[in-house]
C-alpha cells in the first residue's frame, strides 16, 4: 500500500528552490548523490565491523544512464534506508549544511548554491521525478520513495533483498531556449568529466558500463571513473588550492575558503596523515552548546568515525579536518577508541602542530593571524583559563591585546620588548571598550607617565590573567587594583606625608562609610579625577560585575578601597567643610563614595540617600 506524506515546510522551501532554480551549475547534483552514496557505504562498512546484523560486501557505486527512458540511476551498496529513515532523512532537512544554506539564502542570492552541501534535494534541479529504491540491513522489507519535488512524496514497500540504495532520476526535457541540456547527463563522456572534477577522491569505485564494441556488436565493459586516492594521501605539491578548498567546503559544509590548511604526514613510531582546516569564520553554531568539536577518523583510508572528540583539545575546537592512521585497528569500538594510546599520541602531536602553525602565521602572516584571532580569541582565552591554567603554556603566545597607545594588537612578548626597563609589571585595565578604559580615573597617572596599558575588554580577560599570573616572570598588574606602586618614588614619599597630615579626616570618612569600604586612602594615581574606587588584590570590581550576573552569585563582593586625590579642589573643599563642621562629613563621605561607584559603572547602593545628599548640598550651597 502506497503512503503519501507531505514534506516539512523547510524541505518544501528548499525543494521549491531546487525545482525553480535558475542556477547554472546544476551538475553538482551528481557530486551530492555520489557523496551520499560514499557516506552510506562508509556507514555500512563501519557497522559491519561491530554489528553482526550487517554484512560487508564488495563496495561499489554504479552510474547507469538509460537514454531510452531518459533516466540516470546512481546505485550503491551502502547502509540503505529503513522506512523511518526515509521519512526522517528525505522528508525533513535535518542536516546542518542544508539548514545553514536556507538561512544564508534568506539574506543572499541563489548563486551560492554550489558552495553548499545542499544534498539529496539537488537531484530535483535536473529531474522531474526522483525514485529511491532502498533496503536497510535492519528492516525486513525494502522501500520505494518517490516524488516530483512538489509538496509530497510516496512510500511503497518492495521485495528488494540486496542491501543498498538506487536513486533513479527522470531527467528534465532539454530546454534549448534557456540553453539547458539535461540529456548530457546520459552521456558517458559527461559523467566521466564530472566524476573527475568532483568525485575523483571518493574511496569506493564509481563504475559505469562502457560500450567498447562497434555499431554491429555491443561490447560492454566495466570502467572505474575515479582514482580513489583520498586527497590527503596525495602529494601536497600536486594538490591545487582550488581542489583543497573544494574538498574542504564540501566535506565540512562551509561556503567560504578555509583560513588555513594544515596538511601533515608523520611516519615512525606513530604513522598518520592529518588534514586540518581552520574555517575563516566560526561555524554558525560554534558558540552554542550544540557545536560538536572533533576530527574525522580514518584507518588506511577507511572511515571509522565522524567526530572524534579526543583528537582535538577544547582550546582548538574550531579546527575541522581528519586524521588517517594505519596504526589504528579497523574493528576497534568507539569506547576503546577513547582509551586508545595511539589516538592520545596523535592528539598530542596535533596540538603541538596546530600551535606551531599558528605561531608561524602570527610571525609571517600577521594580517591572516589577526583575522583568525578576531574569530577565535575567546576560545583561546577560555582555553588558558580552563582547568586552572593547565594549557596556559601552549596558548600564552597566541594571545594578543590592543593597548592604550595603539589600535594594533600586541602579544605579551612584544609588550615586554617595548616596555621601559624600570617598569616592573605588565599593566592592564578592564572596561567595556577602549574609550571607557581611557576615561577611567585610574588611567590618569598612566597617561601622565606615558605607560602602555593592555586593554581588557572581554569578560574572560581578567579571569584568564589571574590564571596566567605572570609572563616570563613579569607579573601582571591592574591599574584599578591594589597598591599604586607604579607611581614614582618622590610621589610616594609626598603621599605618605599627606596621609599623616590628613589622618583624621580619612578616619572620619571611613567611619562614615562603615563596612561599605575596606579602607579610605589618599592616592597618587589620580590627576584630574577627585576620587576612584579600587579593589584589593584578588577579586576585582570588574570580575564582581561578571560573577554577579551569573545565577546564585549575589553574595560575591570585591574589596572596595576609596581613594581620594589630595591635590584635587574637591578634597580641599571637603577638608574645609570638615574643619568647620565635622558633623557634615557623613553626607560628604557618602557622596564621594557614590560618585566613585558611578564612575566605576557599579550600581548605586542607596539611590535615595545619594539623591537626598545631593539635594541638600545644592540647597546649602545657594544659602
Ligand atoms: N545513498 C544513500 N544511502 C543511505 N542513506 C542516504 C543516502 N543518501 C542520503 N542518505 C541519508 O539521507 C540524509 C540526507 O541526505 P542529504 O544529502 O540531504 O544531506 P547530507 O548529505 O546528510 O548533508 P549535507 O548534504 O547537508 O552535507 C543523509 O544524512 C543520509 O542519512
Amino acid at each position: 500500500m502506497s503512503k503519501t506524506k507531505k514534506f516539512k515546510t523547510e524541505s518544501q522551501k528548499l525543494l521549491h528552490l531546487m525545482t525553480h532554480s535558475i542556477y547554472t551549475q546544476k551538475e553538482i547534483f551528481l557530486r551530492e548523490l555520489i557523496s551520499n552514496a560514499s557516506d552510506a557505504i562508509d556507514k555500512r562498512h563501519y557497522m559491519s565491523l561491530t554489528d553482526p546484523k550487517v554484512e560487508s560486501d564488495t563496495y561499489e557505486i554504479w552510474l547507469e544512464p538509460n537514454k531510452e527512458n531518459r533516466t540516470l540511476t546512481i546505485r550503491d551498496n551502502g547502509i540503505g534506508f529503513s522506512e523511518e529513515e526515509l521519512i526522517e532523512n528525505l522528508g525533513t532537512i535535518a542536516q546542518s549544511g542544508s539548514k545553514q544554506f536556507l538561512e544564508k539564502l534568506e539574506k543572499e542570492d541563489v548563486e551560492i548554491i554550489g558552495q553548499f552541501g545542499v544534498g539529496f534535494y539537488s537531484a530535483f534541479m535536473v529531474s522531474d521525478k526522483v525514485e529511491v529504491y532502498t533496503k536497510s540491513p535492519f528492516s525486513e522489507k525494502g522501500y520505494k520513495w518517490s516524488s516530483n519535488g512538489e509538496s509530497s512524496y510516496t512510500i511503497d514497500e518492495t521485495d528488494e533483498k540486496e542491501v543498498g540504495t538506487k536513486i533513479v532520476l527522470y531527467l528534465h526535457k532539454d530546454d534549448k531556449e534557456n540553453d539547458e541540456d539535461f540529456s548530457t547527463y546520459l552521456e558517458t563522456y559527461t559523467l566521466k568529466t564530472l566524476i573527475k572534477k568532483y568525485s575523483d577522491y571518493v574511496r569506493y569505485p564509481i563504475n559505469i558500463m562502457v560500450n567498447h564494441g562497434d555499431d554491429k556488436k555491443e561490447k560492454l565493459e566495466k570502467e572505474t571513473l575515479n582514482q580513489m586516492i583520498p586527497i590527503w594521501k596525495r602529494q601536497k605539491s600536486e594538490i591545487t588550492d582550488e581542489e583543497m578548498s573544494d574538498f574542504y567546503k564540501h566535506q565540512f559544509n562551509d561556503y567560504e575558503e578555509p583560513l588555513k590548511v594544515i596538511h601533515t604526514k608523520v611516519e615512525g613510531m606513530l604513522t598518520y596523515t592529518a588534514l586540518l582546516f581552520i574555517p575563516s569564520k566560526p561555524a554558525y553554531d560554534f558558540y552554542s552548546e550544540k557545536y560538536e568539536k572533533g576530527l574525522q577518523l580514518y584507518s588506511k583510508g577507511v572511515f571509522i568515525q565522524d567526530k572524534n572528540k579526543d583528537l582535538i583539545p577544547d582550546h582548538f575546537k574550531f579546527v575541522k579536518g581528519l586524521v588517517d592512521s594505519s596504526d589504528l585497528s579497523l574493528n576497534i569500538s568507539r569506547e576503546l577508541l577513547q582509551q586508545n594510546r595511539q589516538v592520545k599520541n596523535i592528539a598530542a602531536h596535533l596540538e603541538k602542530k596546530i600551535k606551531s602553525e599558528l605561531e608561524l602565521m602570527l610571525k609571517n602572516e600577521r594580517e591572516t593571524y589577526i583575522k583568525f584571532y578576531e574569530a577565535y580569541k575567546n576560545t583561546l582565552k577560555y582555553g588558558m583559563y580552563d582547568q586552572f591554567g593547565m594549557h596556559k603554556d601552549i596558548l600564552k603566545d597566541l594571545i594578543m591585546f590592543k593597548t592604550s597607545q595603539s589600535d594594533e594588537y600586541t602579544t605579551f612578548k612584544e609588550y615586554l620588548d617595548r616596555k621601559p626597563e624600570s617598569q616592573k609589571a605588565i599593566y592592564f585595565a578592564t572596561g567595556k571598550s577602549k574609550q571607557s578604559i581611557l576615561n577611567l580615573p585610574q588611567m590618569d597617572v598612566m597617561k601622565e607617565n606615558g605607560s602602555e596599558v593592555l586593554l581588557f575588554t572581554d569578560e574572560i580577560d581578567e579571569f584568564m590573567i589571574q590564571v596566567l599570573n605572570n609572563y616570563d616572570e613579569v607579573p601582571f598588574k591592574s591599574v584599578q587594583q591594589g597598591e599604586a606602586d607604579f607611581v614614582d618614588d618622590s610621589k610616594k614619599e609626598d603621599l605618605k606625608t599627606k596621609e599623616k597630615e590628613n589622618k583624621d579626616i580619612l578616619k572620619a570618612i571611613k567611619k562614615a562609610l562603615k563596612d561599605k569600604v575596606k579602607d579610605v586612602k589618599l592616592t597618587a594615581r589620580l590627576k584630574d579625577s577627585p576620587v576612584c574606587l579600587v579593589s584589593g588584590e584578588g577579586l576585582s570590581l570588574e570580575m564582581e560585575k561578571i560573577l554577579k550576573s551569573m545565577p546564585n552569585q549575589n553574595e560575591i563582593k570585591a574589596e572596595r578601597i576609596l581613594e581620594i586625590n589630595p591635590d584635587h579642589d574637591l578634597f580641599k573643599a571637603v577638608l574645609s567643610v570638615y574643619e568647620k563642621d565635622n558633623a557634615k562629613i557623613d553626607e560628604y563621605a557618602s557622596l564621594l563614595y557614590h560618585q566613585a561607584l558611578l564612575m566605576e559603572g557599579l550600581p548605586i547602593e542607596d539611590p535615595t540617600e545619594f539623591s537626598n545628599n545631593l539635594v541638600k548640598l545644592m540647597i546649602d550651597s545657594s544659602k
